[in-house]
């Protein structure tokens, strides 16, 4: 927002920042799940935004102090599953279905894809996106925000990133936690990722660390580690990487992926005081945070320019 409306001053208001949002546990591949409601074009069109925009940067000079890298691995399944070749299959590079030689490592898994996807190791990525925020004149406020409507005394356009904190700001009790956890181990031996099909178990090798995944508990707000989780995480793994069992743990950790049926990015007017002020919503992306960043943002980007023009039709912004 900072970069392309560079004439407008723009603020991120944020009761908390990294280290201690949900992305930054995130384990931070692009790899898509699919919203039942949200058209196939829309979402293709999220994906390929975002994995053309982190391409970019995995291929520029400064991909090591971004975190952001390309990364090779498979996607396992106990059953085939319906559909062999999902949307994503032609933006992520060189898919194809793994040959029978190539499944004799995985006994228990009966069909899988190789393919070669980004990863963002969030760690780095996140405070690299900070810096990049602040160079582009962005201002950065702590501050908890308890009503919408208080905002817009100070701000004129309102763009609503909060996650799960939608459930209260935005009254939208459709979002619901998703709780994860994940491990991050010293693995540096392992260099592609395996995922099972199901999204439980992941092993997901970055710069740093190693994060091995995973849980999908719906509606459990617990933030605390939980060990019986962690003892399951690295038995799942080591039944693909059984070297994995003599990983050093370096960290253990748990976030809530906020959780909606369908991601929300849709523009609002609320009314205040007999004006009305435009709110632009970009939250719900569950386990697709980091998958459909770029592209979700950019089409909040332009429901605030739509709204910008209705306000103010001879601006240039
Ligand atoms: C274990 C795990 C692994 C994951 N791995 C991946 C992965 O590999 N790839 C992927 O794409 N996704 C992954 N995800 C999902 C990803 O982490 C989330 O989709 C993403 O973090 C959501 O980002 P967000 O910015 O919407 O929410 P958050 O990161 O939660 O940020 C919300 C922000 O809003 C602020 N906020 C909320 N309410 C208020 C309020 N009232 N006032 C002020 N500020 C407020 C918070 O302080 C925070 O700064 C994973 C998630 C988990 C839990
Ligand atoms: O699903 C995956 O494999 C990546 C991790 C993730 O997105 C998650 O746990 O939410």
């Amino acid at each position: 927002m900072a970069e392309a409306l560079s004439l407008c001053s723009v603020t991120i208001l944020a009761e908390k920042f990294s280290p201690d949002t949900t992305s930054d546990g995130a384990a931070g591949i692009l790899l898509p799940k699919e919203f039942p409601d949200v058209s196939l074009e829309r979402q293709r069109c999220w994906f390929k935004n975002t994995f053309d925009h982190l391409l970019a940067i995995a291929e520029s000079p400064s991909a090591p102090e971004a975190g952001v890298f390309l990364s090779p691995g498979y996607q396992i399944f106990r059953e085939v599953p319906s559909d062999t070749k999902p949307y994503w299959s032609n933006y992520v590079f060189g898919f194809r279905t793994m040959t029978d030689y190539e499944m004799k490592r995985f006994p228990n898994h009966k069909f899988g894809q190789s393919f070669t996807t980004i990863k963002c190791e969030c760690q780095r990525y996140l405070p690299w996106l900070e810096k990049r925020f602040r160079d582009a004149g962005g201002q950065i406020k702590q501050e908890k925000v308890t009503n919408l409507k208080q905002l817009t005394h100070y701000y004129d356009v309102i763009v609503n990133c909060s996650g799960l904190g939608s459930r209260s700001l935005a009254g939208d009790q459709d979002i619901h936690p998703v709780r994860g956890q994940i491990l991050k181990v010293h693995a540096p031996w392992v260099k592609n990722f395996i995922r099972d099909g199901d999204g439980k178990t992941y092993i997901y090798p970055g710069i740093s660390y190693t994060t091995l995944g995973g849980t999908w508990q719906m509606d459990d707000w617990r933030l605390e580690v939980d060990k019986g989780d962690s003892e399951s995480i690295v038995e799942r793994c080591s039944q693909l990487v059984p070297s994995l069992h003599r990983a050093q743990v370096l960290e253990e950790w748990v976030g809530l992926r906020p959780g909606r049926r369908n991601l929300r990015v849709e523009s609002e007017r609320l009314q205040v005081e007999g004006h009305d002020v435009l709110v632009v919503h970009n939250y719900g992306h569950g386990g697709c945070g980091i998958t459909l960043s770029w592209g979700t943002a950019l089409d909040a980007l332009g429901l605030v320019r739509n709204g910008l023009h209705e306000q103010l039709p001879h601006a240039r912004l």
